[in-house]
């Protein structure tokens, strides 16, 4: 019998086919699970034939309905597996697939697929130009090295007629996949040995051969990233029945790279700007964990309950609910797997209190001892050294080097900030209160020295957690292969943290990945919302050294971002409505779209205005109601985590994008107010990069000092 693989382009368009098309895919499809070849060429329903003037003689199309169309790969070299690229109206797909050549990559051993006929077409167009061009894109790599990286006759001819990035992106969606990667792997000014180790290494099989195998039976085993083979009989109606998530299948090489190496030595750092599936990776790490020999349990941990709310979710749906995988991992905040070791430990547990507590609580403590010092700097140096370092006396804290503070403190003053959190302490013992922080310094204090709960742990939006927060984890997991894998992105900092990893016991020299592929949203969109970060250095996740988002990239095309200034609050909201109403003309579904502001209070007006408009409305507090339809409405803090097609920021203006009540002031702190500032400017690019299709940043009055000077 033949088997059956399914292409991600397919895949891409399968969900918004109609009921009796997809019904009519799996009908098709069950026929090449029950017949062999010879009987699926004679079938009259399938209809398999031959597509004339093809580019590939291996074409195919079949019969899905009287309108619709698949496209198929079918081997011609007695390999037996056909390749469902397609699903597409009848004309279409014959004029789809008559210009499309599928190939094994002689590098990475995949299968790609180009528009072999519109690249003819395009090539000596460009050519034409390249000849008084000042300078061509690749001048500087030569034939033999962009052969050795796998680019083959025809689109190395391509690449020579390139004289920009421009160029190669108008030539993107006909090149083919990893040939067009390392073009732009290239084009962004990484060198050939790195290029080979990124895009090629990770996709070529450990095991190819020197020579290029070209049955398709092993190119398409050679391309896990965008091809899914059905193995089992059941399979096929598991995976077609299924609304389909591509994360779940097709894990771009770098992710799962990553996500399925066997076994790390210690502790893994992976890193990439917004969108990249950091996320994904992590779920697939732990389901990798969960398939190994071990039989110890995974704490799966990140910063808000609303993020683990939503990794609890995407765990189930990545492990197929199976009760008896799932039991063996806590999904959880740090905060509330401290407060539950501690609760574990003792009967009375003090009640954590928010940070405008706190800072009520420091001015108290400023005012009853005369402090010379703000409330804001005794909650700040408190955060930073006190707990930061662990520190529990007063000798402790006067030979403290207080790394990122930005005021010198004397032997004396030091005894003033000693005395202020002596009293900071007791106000809250005697109120039988506490800190989340300080319930993590407790419940590391509590692990340590005792066999460590969990074999693995599991770290999602790392660059948020404080030096506390990582002492509970580290003492959590059991040290050794495989104890922590972190997750994050230092340019998505938006609580005020700072740490150095290593000082934490948890090294990851040499085992620090990077992903630069961007899922979520266009590259209008990322380009766009870089520029916010451009003017900025942001610190790199472990804390040695600087971060950058270089050769971050998206794959998906888009329109343009807005950005738009109106004279007063109520221009800017009616501006919206109009926005919101035109998006869901075009067809969006209410709860795809996403409002957000700074502050709640921008959102009201917002609010009240969608409403009179007749259009369905949702406040997101923390947990988002799955299901429930409305616009969705939320802080920047609370977009951390969502992602919607179309996102509106609202209220972008001098006043409120930095707030001025959470800088520091310069005088007071010059560092803190540098960090006070990055935190903020990092907000605003965490809130436009949850927007995959559509982004439109708007304000009243002054507009954001932030905001690119272009705007
Ligand atoms: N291999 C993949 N195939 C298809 N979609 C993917 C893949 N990896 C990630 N995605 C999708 O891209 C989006 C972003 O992924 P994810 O949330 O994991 O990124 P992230 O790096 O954690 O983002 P952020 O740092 O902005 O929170 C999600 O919609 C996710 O489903």
């Amino acid at each position: 019998m033949p088997r059956l693989a399914f292409a991600q382009s397919f895949w891409d368009g399968y969900d918004a086919l109609e009921k009796p098309v997809r019904a009519g895919v799996r009908k098709a499809m069950a026929k090449f699970q029950a017949m062999s070849a010879a009987e699926l060429n004679a079938d009259k329903g399938l209809h398999l034939e031959s597509v004339d003037k093809a580019r590939d003689p291996r074409m195919r199309t079949i019969r899905i309905t009287d309108f619709w169309r698949g496209v198929v790969l079918a081997p011609d070299d007695g390999s037996g597996v056909f390749l469902l690229v397609h699903v597409l109206p009848h004309d279409d797909a014959y004029t789809w697939a008559a210009k499309r050549l599928y190939s094994a990559n002689s590098a990475t051993r995949a299968l790609e697929v180009r528009n072999a006929v519109a690249l003819d077409e395009l090539t000596p167009l460009y050519e034409s130009a390249a000849r008084t061009a000042d300078r061509l894109l690749f001048a500087d790599v030569s034939d033999g090295t962009l052969r050795e990286l796998g680019i083959d006759d025809q689109v190395l001819r391509a690449a020579r007629s390139l004289a920009d990035k421009a160029q190669l992106e108008a030539f993107s969606t006909l090149l083919p996949e990893d040939q067009l990667e390392v073009l732009q792997y290239l084009a962004e000014g990484f060198g050939p040995e790195e290029v080979y180790r990124d895009v090629v290494a990770v996709r070529r099989p450990a095991d190819a051969p020197a020579e290029p195998v070209e049955d398709l039976a092993t190119v398409i085993a050679n391309t896990p990233a965008r091809i899914r083979l059905i193995t089992g009989g059941h399979e096929l109606e598991e995976v077609l029945e299924k609304p389909f998530d591509a994360w779940r299948v097709f894990l771009h090489p770098s992710q799962r790279r990553v996500a399925y190496r066997t076994s790390y030595s210690g502790p893994v750092q992976v890193t990439g700007g917004p969108g990249t599936g950091k996320t994904v990776a992590a779920l697939h790490r732990v389901k990798h964990l969960l398939g190994g020999s071990g039989s110890g349990r995974i704490l799966l941990t990140t910063y808000t309950n609303a993020l683990a709310a939503g990794l609890r979710d995407m765990l189930g749906l990545l492990l197929d609910d199976e009760e008896e995988l799932l039991a063996r991992v806590d999904v959880t905040t740090v905060d509330a797997y401290a407060n539950g070791v501690v609760r574990a430990s003792s009967a009375g547990v003090p009640k954590p209190i928010g940070d405008r507590d706190q800072r009520q609580l420091w001015a108290k403590v400023v005012k009853q001892l005369d402090l010379p010092f703000t409330d804001r700097f005794m909650a700040q140096e408190y955060r930073h050294v006190v707990l930061g370092q662990d520190i529990h006396d007063l000798d402790a804290y006067l030979g403290a080097q207080r790394r990122g503070r930005g005021t010198g403190l004397g032997p004396a003053r030091r005894r003033q900030v000693w005395e202020g959190v002596e009293r900071f302490e007791k106000l809250l013992r005697d109120r039988g209160e506490t800190t989340y922080l300080r319930v993590c310094a407790r419940a590391a204090r509590l692990l340590d020295g005792e066999p460590a709960p969990y074999a693995h742990v599991v770290v999602d939006e790392a660059q948020d957690l404080h030096p506390a927060q990582w002492r509970v984890l580290r003492a959590a997991a059991q040290p050794g292969p495989d104890d922590l894998f972190v997750t994050g992105d230092p340019h998505q900092r938006i609580y005020d943290s700072r740490v150095s990893l290593g000082s934490l016991g948890i090294a990851t020299a040499g085992r620090s990945f990077r992903l630069r592929v961007n899922y979520r949203s266009t590259e209008e969109v990322l380009a766009w919302s870089a520029r916010l970060l451009a003017p900025v250095t942001v610190e790199a996740l472990e804390g040695e050294g600087s971060d950058s988002l270089a050769g971050y990239r998206s794959l998906l095309h888009g329109r343009r971002p807005r950005a738009q200034g109106y004279p007063t609050r109520q221009g800017e909201t009616e501006a919206l409505v109009a926005d919101v109403q035109a998006l869901l003309a075009e067809g969006l579904a209410p709860r795809e779209i996403g409002v957000c502001a700074r502050f709640n209070l921008s959102l009201d007006a917002a609010e009240e205005k969608l409403k009179a408009a007749g259009v369905p409305v949702l406040r997101v507090k923390g947990q988002v109601t799955h299901g429930a339809e409305g616009v969705r409405l939320a802080t920047m803090h609370a977009m951390k985590g969502l992602e919607f097609r179309a996102v509106s920021v609202l209220d972008v203006g001098e006043g409120t994008l930095p707030f001025a009540r959470e800088i520091t002031p310069r005088e007071a702190d010059p560092l803190q107010h540098d960090a006070d500032l990055l935190r903020e400017r990092c907000l605003l690019f965490v809130a436009c990069t949850r927007a995959r299709e559509a982004l439109s940043v708007t304000w009243h009055g002054v507009p954001s000092p932030f905001l690119p000077p272009a705007v």
